[in-house]
Parts: C-alpha cells; sequence; structure tokens
C-alpha cells in the first residue's frame, strides 16, 4: 500500500499568505483646534496599512499618534517607515491566518513600535475576520455588548466655546461625558475653567481631566482636591511618573486614572501590584496590539483596578479596531472615549459609523466590519491627489 499518497491532505500552496503591505499616510484637517498641554493639533496623520494576501482578502489596519512626536516614542512617518523596511520582510510569505503566531514572529525581530504592531495586528486581524466570516471581536473570544458609551473631549481652550460645545453634544444625544484637557495653563485658570464647565452643565453631564502628565506632585496634590470640589469625578494622568502618580492615590474624593504611564501587560501589572491607579485607560496603540490591551484588561480586573476604553485619537479604522476589543471585556466602568472619527472633517468610509444615543454600535460584519473609502483615502493620501490639485491651481 503506498502510504504517502494522500490527494486530499492540504497543501502548503493552499495557506493564505501575506503577499504584500502597503502604508500610506493620511493628513485629516481637524474640525477646530484640539488643545493638550503637550500639543495643539489642526489636523490628525493617519498611518494606513493594507494588508494584501494570497486569498485576495486585504485587512486594513491605522497607527496614529498625537502631535507628531509630541506624545510618544512614534510618530506616524516612524510606523511607515518601520513597517516598510522592517516589519513587512519579517511578514511577507508567512501564513497569513496565524495572527498570533506571525505577532510572535514580528517580536523578535522587532522590540518596540508598539503603535506600528497595533496597525499591523489589526491588519490581520480585520483579514482573519474576513476571511471567516466572523467580526473580530468574535476572533477575541467573543463580546459582551454590541453599544459602547462614548465621552467626547472638550479643548477648545476657551470655556464659554467647550460650554456651548458641550451642550450641542447633550443636545444631539451624542455624548453625557466629557474630559477636559488641562494642564497648558496656570493651576487657578485650570481649576475655574473646569468649575465654569460643571457648573453650568450641572447633573446632566459627567465632568473629567486629563492634565496629560503636565503638574508637578504638589500642583496635582492641590489640583485634585480643588477639582474633587468642583464636582470632577475622575483625574487623569495628572504627574508623568508612576510612583507619583502612586503617592497621590486615595487622598482626594476623585478617582486617579493611569494613561501614559500605561505601555501594555507589564507596565499594568507594576502598577497593578502597587495599587497605583484607580482606573487604567486602555490603548490598543499603547498597548501594543489588541490582544495586549486584552492581557492589561486581564491584569487591571484581577487586581479590582476599574476600566476605561481610551484612545490617541484614531481615525475610523483603530477606533473601531479598538471597539472591537472593547466590546470583548468583562468591565469597562468608565466607558469610552472613541469619539476620534468626529473630530475630523472628513469622512474615510463608505459607511459612516453609528454614534448616536451617547453611544458607539460596534459593526457586526466580518473583520473590523467597515470599508475604507478608497477614493477619499486616495485624496487625502500625503502625496496624493489633493496635492496634485492644491499645486496644479
Ligand atoms: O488621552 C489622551 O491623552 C489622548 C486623547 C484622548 C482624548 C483626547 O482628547 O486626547
Ligand atoms: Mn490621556
Amino acid at each position: 500500500m503506498n502510504t504517502t499518497f494522500a490527494p486530499h491532505a492540504p497543501t502548503a500552496a493552499l495557506v493564505p499568505i501575506v503577499e504584500r503591505i502597503e502604508t500610506v499616510l493620511v493628513d485629516l484637517p481637524t474640525i477646530r483646534p484640539h488643545k493638550l498641554s503637550v500639543a495643539t493639533m489642526n489636523g490628525q496623520t493617519l498611518m494606513l496599512v493594507k494588508l494584501h494576501c494570497s486569498d485576495g482578502i486585504v485587512g486594513i489596519g491605522e497607527g496614529t499618534t498625537i502631535g507628531g512626536l509630541a506624545y510618544g516614542g512614534e510618530s506616524p512617518e516612524s510606523m511607515k517607515l518601520a513597517i516598510d523596511t522592517y516589519f513587512a520582510p519579517v511578514m511577507v510569505g508567512q501564513d497569513a491566518t496565524r495572527v498570533q503566531a506571525l505577532m510572535a514572529r514580528i517580536g523578535k525581530m522587532v522590540k518596540e513600535n508598539r503603535f506600528a504592531k497595533s496597525a499591523v495586528e489589526t491588519a490581520l486581524l480585520d483579514a482573519q475576520g474576513k476571511r471567516l466570516g466572523l467580526p473580530v471581536s468574535e476572533l477575541l473570544g467573543g463580546r459582551l455588548r454590541d453599544r459602547l458609551p462614548v465621552a467626547w473631549t472638550l479643548a477648545s481652550g476657551d470655556t464659554a466655546r467647550d460650554i456651548a460645545e458641550a451642550e450641542k453634544m447633550l443636545d444631539l444625544r451624542r455624548h453625557r461625558i466629557f474630559k477636559l484637557k488641562i494642564g497648558a495653563k496656570g493651576l487657578q485658570e485650570d481649576i475655574a475653567h473646569v468649575a465654569a464647565i460643571k457648573r453650568a452643565l450641572g447633573e446632566r453631564a459627567a465632568v473629567r481631566v486629563d492634565v496629560n502628565m503636565a503638574w508637578s506632585e504638589t500642583e496635582a496634590a492641590y489640583g485634585m482636591a480643588a477639582l474633587a470640589n468642583a464636582g470632577c469625578e475622575l483625574v487623569e494622568q495628572p504627574v508623568g511618573s508612576a510612583a507619583a502618580l502612586l503617592r497621590l492615590m486615595r487622598r482626594f474624593p476623585v478617582a486617579l486614572m493611569a494613561d501614559e504611564s500605561l505601555t501594555g501587560p507589564a507596565s499594568a501589572f507594576e502598577i497593578a501590584r502597587n495599587s497605583g491607579a484607580d482606573v487604567f485607560a486602555i490603548k490598543i496603540e499603547q498597548s501594543g496590539g489588541l490582544f495586549n490591551a486584552q492581557r492589561v484588561a486581564a491584569v487591571a480586573d484581577a487586581a479590582g483596578i476599574e476600566l476605561y476604553g481610551g484612545t490617541m485619537l484614531e481615525g475610523a479604522v483603530s477606533t473601531i479596531a479598538s471597539a472591537q476589543v472593547f466590546a470583548t471585556f468583562a468591565n469597562l466602568q468608565w466607558g469610552t472615549e472613541l469619539f476620534g472619527p468626529l473630530l475630523l472633517t472628513e469622512e474615510i468610509l463608505v459607511t459612516p459609523l453609528d454614534y448616536s444615543d451617547f453611544g458607539l454600535t460596534v459593526p457586526t460584519g466580518p473583520g473590523l466590519g467597515i470599508e475604507l473609502d478608497e477614493d477619499r483615502v486616495a485624496f487625502f493620501a500625503r502625496d496624493g491627489l489633493r496635492k496634485t490639485i492644491s499645486t496644479v491651481v
């Protein structure tokens, strides 16, 4: 008997492999200047990834940060360079269906670059979901919710304008949780700003602040007490170091949230071990991808730390990748801030996302469940049609 003859055995050629990875920088204006203590944004650059597989499936991913290099170690340009030069050779020719194995392979060759890893992992998961006919949330273990509460950030730099913006969001039933960006101005001015907004909105809305590490420890001690008095319910990353954050814990009747000091599972474990935060702002890019975001959530749950779904002011692709993973979290006590696409003037999806009734609907289609409007992406690409037209005119 010929035991080597197996006509129906799958052959290696049938395994879908990664054929090509395309990256594109897309520059989009914001609806107004967005003022953080680290930068003022007038636009946002999305670094989009298209992962072409041998079975014809194309997965999409996104890497985005805030104010170029003002927020962290990666920029959209550096992500593009890292993927084109270092990720692509490690990925091309590999089995596209083994997402975790491929991410582990990348991890051996690329030490850091968490944001770029998140973009590539998103594209792999989108492709695999499209291949299997399942939403990314189901590849990640299954969703617990189809809708996510979404906060809005008030960051125009002007108190009256922020109040008017909040009133508009309440009228539209789009947001009733507001995060105020402070830290760029003096302490007293910032506290007066927060108090005025909370006074105007009263019980109709929740008010939180993000200091983006701008305060010294003594400023934070004074500031947190005053903010608690003003009715602010949560203070996000008032100081830079995790040690200083820990020293501020439980001294004021206001929740303390870690953002910048949370850079993936290892940092989550360190903060949790020291009871160094009440809440984690989990971001897929800061975590180094969707699987790592789930690991951060598991650490938080084990330690009794509460969860908030954060954003790097991402466009639609990474916003929905975040939504797909946040939908799988056992706990999401503080909701999310997945409003990034609403801060941009331009739509880049064929079907816009559903923001309604103070929340975002998590798409149910295969993969991320969204489709890029390729003409608009080509138009807004850094070296794309918009540039050609404005050079000709
Ligand atoms: O949390 C951050 O620091 C970044 C981001 C999230 C919302 C926003 O306005 O900025
Ligand atoms: Mn933050």
